[in-house]
């Protein structure tokens, strides 16, 4: 017989959709519009098809991304794209996308236009779902960028970003911008992001650890093997 148990990582993604979700429905109440912020990367592609299976106002609920990569949106590594293909399905859709990316060559070009953009969406976000990488970064707050200082400090929005670990230029919400929200959850899975987060909690210097910006949020930890 097939055992049809869902992973760990599956039933993770589960219950943070439930939660995330729970967390709109409750906005939702008292506003005409909601915010959710989501991460890109890899972790987050089960959780995204839990959520966009959820009875939702979709309509009423706007969805944006914690950080991007300057690339064309159809590009493999463009999180819009994940976010297109994995969340905004069947009611889902009619969830209302805003992109971190723009017609500009240059993540420094666009940064204006996204912020304007940003500006416009219904703060605070009711969630931001954050990742976090190998190196402890969480959105593109990279530890070997030279933006970090500036994006862990400023009240802009967002922020052009370069780092010589990562192969494109990206734009990612500042870390002022990622705290207006009203919860955070923390989704990673794997003993190597445990281990990172356990040495990330040690400490608390978000220049070598970005994370650690978000760990007194509170945050909600989503682990799972
Ligand atoms: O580069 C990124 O990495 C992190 C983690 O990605 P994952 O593939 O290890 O899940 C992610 O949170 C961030 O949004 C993304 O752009």
């Amino acid at each position: 017989m097939t055992d049809t148990t869902p992973s760990p990582r599956e039933q993770l993604a589960t219950q943070l959709a439930e939660a995330v979700a729970e967390a709109l429905r409750q906005d939702l109440e008292r506003q005409a519009r909601a915010l959710l912020i989501v991460s890109g990367g890899s972790t987050p592609l089960p959780f995204f098809r839990a959520l966009a299976a959820r009875d939702l106002p979709w309509a009423r609920i706007e969805v944006t991304l914690a950080d991007e990569r300057w690339v064309d949106d159809a590009a493999p590594d463009s999180n819009a794209r994940l976010v297109r293909e994995h969340l905004l399905h069947g009611p889902a859709a009619e969830a209302t996308f805003v992109p971190l990316t723009t017609d500009h060559e240059t993540p420094e070009q666009g940064v204006d236009e996204v912020a304007t953009r940003l500006e416009g969406l219904a703060w605070p976000a009711s969630v931001a779902v954050l990742g976090m990488g190998g190196d402890g970064h969480t959105a593109s707050l990279l530890p070997d960028s030279r933006e970090l200082d500036l994006a862990l400090t400023t009240a802009a929005p967002a922020v052009a970003v370069r780092s010589p670990s990562q192969p494109q230029p990206r734009l990612t919400l500042s870390a002022e911008r990622l705290h207006r929200a009203r919860r955070h959850f923390l989704h990673i899975t794997g003993e190597e992001k445990r281990d990172v987060l356990a040495r990330a909690l040690c400490g608390d210097d978000a220049r070598e650890l970005p994370i650690r910006a978000f760990l007194a949020c509170p945050v909600a930890i989503y682990w799972a093997p």
